[in-house]
């Protein structure tokens, strides 16, 4: 029997306004169970659009939405707050500036990830990261100033050839050869991977497309090659070449949110979570991992499940029915992957998704990929917040 009644949800990311959505439904008219949100700023960031606002095709405020819009306080209660520990044996969370700990009677921890430097010498202190709408108007700010300062040939260096990297030499190359003239004819925008391919974890023939359309934006793609060194001005690589850079953007890898490691929770080497098949953290059932802040893995092949934003929204709604069918007395479900379809843009005009079943590219995946943001919105607040978004 449950005896304190919050749940409460880490991380106001895909994941836990998944989490917190579908828990406020499973438990609607259940005025003794009260659900708690806490997340470090009172709006939603789009992650996979974050590429968007850092090259200046997109504006901030066309990827966040305020918590407000789609929330109802009735049912979900928001903290807005920075989360500095986890206490699982005390079932207590702690937040920056606040002396009192919030309680839960179950936990969803949804906090995201960080940056993984793999302790590379100079990585860290020189590169930027995107991984909020900071980093962006970071990103944004500097290539704006390498633009306008009369460099002779900027240079901008992406590391890791994952999704952000690839989205972002591909929206920063269409942009330069678009929009910024002379200037983006001069500039150079070069993709390095340490795996033999782009997109590891995809399949080969969209990763021979993946590189093939960024080369023809002019983005030189290096794969096979690790970064060893970095300098304020240049990167070293494992093949001997040393590249000067006007800026590094660093997308080669991420870890769990350190707070989980911080807190002494059990933890994978990347930092992420340990969880059971229903998303139960393996030191304590009545707390779940969901997201990048977990490692979850596929009951089918006990593979690890690329994080992605589709995998936390599953994680998110698998929590959520799992916490219900607690409380109720209904049996838990194992965790299982459903469709989904990955959709990647190469610049504003190409792009490509694959799923299990089928592979676009071409014209039709940007177009999908333009669309999805829209489709996301309707699924978060319904056709009201889709209506607020498309006239704004
Ligand atoms: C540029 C880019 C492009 C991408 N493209 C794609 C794509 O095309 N398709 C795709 O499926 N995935 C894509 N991804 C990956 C996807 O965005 C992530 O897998 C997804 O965001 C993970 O969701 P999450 O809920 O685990 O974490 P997040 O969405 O990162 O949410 C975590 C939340 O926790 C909050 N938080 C963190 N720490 C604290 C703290 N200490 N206290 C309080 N709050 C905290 C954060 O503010 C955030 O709101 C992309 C990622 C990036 C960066």
């Amino acid at each position: 029997m449950v005896t304190t009644t919050d749940i409460v949800v880490l991380g106001a990311g895909y994941g836990g306004i998944r989490a917190a959505q579908q828990l406020s439904k499973y438990l609607t008219g259940r005025q003794d169970i009260r659900i708690v949100l806490i997340n470090r700023q009172s709006y939603h960031t789009l992650m996979t659009q974050l590429y968007e606002p850092a090259v200046g095709t997109k504006q901030c405020k066309d990827i966040i939405v305020p918590l407000q819009e789609f929330l109802s306080e009735e049912k979900v209660s928001f903290i807005e707050g920075t989360v500095t520990a986890i206490d699982i044996a005390k079932r207590q969370i702690f937040l920056e500036g606040e002396a009192a700990p919030i309680s839960f009677a179950y936990l969803v921890v949804a906090l995201g990830s960080r940056t993984e430097y793999f302790g590379i010498e100079g990585l860290q202190e020189y590169s930027r990261s995107l991984n909020d709408i900071q980093s962006a108007k970071g990103i944004f700010k500097r290539v704006q100033d390498i633009l306008s300062d009369g460099t002779s040939t900027p240079t901008f260096v992406i590391g890791g050839g994952g999704l952000t990297g690839v989205e972002f030499a591909g929206e920063l190359a269409d942009y330069l050869k678009r929009a910024r003239g002379e200037q983006g004819a001069k500039s150079k925008v070069l993709l390095i991977e340490s795996a033999n391919q782009l997109l590891p974890g995809m399949s080969e023939g969209t990763c021979r497309y993946a590189k093939r359309t960024l080369e023809k934006l002019g983005v030189e793609v290096l794969t096979g090659v690790l970064v060893k060194k970095v300098t304020d001005d240049a990167v070293y690589l494992s093949s001997g070449k040393i590249i000067p850079y006007s800026l590094l953007m660093w997308a080669g890898g991420i870890s769990g949110n350190s707070v989980l490691k911080d807190s002494g929770l059990q933890t994978d080497p990347r930092g992420r979570l340990l969880v059971n098949q229903f998303l139960q953290y393996v030191g304590e059932p009545r707390v779940y991992g969901v997201g990048d802040s977990a490692l979850v893995k596929d009951p089918a092949t006990d593979r690890p499940i690329l994080p992605t934003a589709q995998a936390a929204l599953q994680h998110g709604a698998a929590a959520a029915y799992n916490i219900y069918a607690e409380i109720t007395g209904l049996p838990k479900r194992i965790y299982q992957p459903s469709f989904i379809l990955l959709c990647i843009t190469i610049g504003k005009k190409q792009g490509f998704g694959e799923s299990e079943s089928f592979k676009i590219k071409g014209a039709p995946a940007a177009c999908i990929k333009k669309l999805i943001p829209h489709k996301y919105f309707y699924t978060l607040g319904g056709f009201k917040l889709l209506r607020k978004r498309l006239l704004k």
